[in-house]
């Protein structure tokens, strides 16, 4: 029954990680990679629009540049990036031009999706791609992207964009047939979950953080894309990436792999998915208990009269999160005042802000449509 909202899916995200794509570190599996590409291809044509994620391009440098080692420092790691990114998309390409379609390489950054105008451009050119039936490799732009510009983990690229294009969902293959009840690497016996809410707590327990030795996040970041991409609607599908014929059996609703659910109605409009996939968050707003409140009941904006203390730097624009009396992180919104009149305003009221500083500044310190629980 949970599957077969897997056969209306028709905008997906294929993300393949590194564990799958190279061969024990001597570079591209190039067998995969072709029966991916047939399967993508084949559904391409049967109407589907999917975007790739695939890392590999660290991989795939060490192995051109003849290193065995992953080098630690980060200007060889983007080396190898940039010289096996090069590789990659031309396997794609290549892959791809057997069935004449066009392959188009996206490289994005944090920045790319943490700032809006280039959230929008990001947004604009993979849907016209799509739009184009130009299949969009994309990976992290590893080549300069450093600690604080970097998503991290391709599972949670994959996820940021499953939301920037509102796709029906996500297909994350790996090198496990699924998720298991503990990491099967480490525990022989363990059972294959076949379906469970993105939001179920027990997931969280069973995931290890253990990555192979290409990986970077294990199965514990899947999930966590798997949540990311329930927040706006899409499903999510954990399974190995050897399945013959996987892909298309998992759209035809085969129960192949784990599928990970939005929890039933949750579908978060676009600009609160973009204001949750931040990660910067620039400062701390202390707000009292009615203020929690209303924030938590009501889903109202906040009002400097709630706060109680700020600290951090931060501008408008910029994200901060809200903080309870208990301490507990209650939200995070983008901040209408900078640092230094949210001190001025703080504990004020509307009319003592209109009538101190003047009707231009905003009554709310962070509008509820800035705002998003955490
Ligand atoms: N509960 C679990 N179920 C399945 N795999 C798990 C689990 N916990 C940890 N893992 C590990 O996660 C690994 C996959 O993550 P990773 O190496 O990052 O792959 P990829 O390169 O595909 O992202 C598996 O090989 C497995 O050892
Ligand atoms: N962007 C990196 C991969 C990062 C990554 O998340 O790897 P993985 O966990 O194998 O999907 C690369 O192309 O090597």
């Amino acid at each position: 029954m949970t599957r077969e909202r897997l056969t209306q899916a028709r905008r997906l995200v294929v993300k393949i990680g590194s564990a799958l794509l190279t061969a024990d570190g001597a570079g591209l599996d190039n067998k995969r990679l072709a029966e991916w590409t047939a399967q993508i291809a084949t559904l391409v044509d049967a109407g589907y629009e999917i975007v790739i994620v695939s890392s590999g391009a660290v991989a795939e440098g060490m192995s051109r540049l003849g290193w065995t080692r992953r080098p630690d420092r980060v200007s060889a790691l983007q080396a190898a990036a940039s010289v096996g990114q090069a590789g990659l998309v031309e396997a794609y390409s290549r892959g791809f031009a057997a069935y004449d379609r066009q392959t188009a390489q996206v490289l994005l950054t944090h920045e790319d999706v943490a700032d809006r105008a280039r959230y929008l451009n990001a947004r604009r050119t993979l849907a016209t791609l799509l739009g184009l039936g130009v299949v969009p490799i994309v990976n992290e732009n590893d080549a300069i992207a450093v600690d604080e510009i970097r998503v991290g983990d391709n599972d949670t690229l994959a996820a940021l964009v499953v939301n920037l294009l509102d796709a029906d969902g996500l297909i994350i293959l790996t090198d496990q047939a699924g998720v298991y009840d503990a990491d099967p690497r480490q525990v022989p016996g363990a059972q294959l979950i076949d379906s469970a809410g993105a939001y179920d707590d027990a997931l969280v327990r069973v995931a290890g953080d253990s990555a192979g030795a290409l990986g970077r996040g294990g199965m514990a970041t899947k999930i966590r894309a798997a949540r990311q991409a329930a927040d706006s609607g899409g499903f999510t599908v954990i399974a190995h990436g050897t399945t013959p014929n996987g892909l298309a059996r998992i759209v035809a609703g085969e129960a192949l792999g784990t599928l990970l659910l939005p929890p039933p109605g949750k579908r978060r409009a676009a600009r609160k998915n973009w204001i949750a996939g931040q990660r910067q968050v620039r400062g701390r707003v202390y707000i009292d208990a009615g203020a929690a409140h209303v924030l938590r009941d009501s889903g109202r904006s906040l009002l400097p009269i709630g706060v109680v203390a700020v600290e951090g730097d931060f501008r408008r624009g910029d994200l901060v999160a809200c903080v309870d009396p208990d301490g507990r992180e209650l939200a995070q919104g983008l901040s209408n005042y900078d640092v230094r009149d949210a001190h001025a305003l703080k504990g004020l009221t509307s009319q003592q802000i209109a009538a101190r500083f003047g009707p231009a500044h905003e009554p709310e310190f962070i509008h509820r449509d800035n705002l998003v629980m955490t």
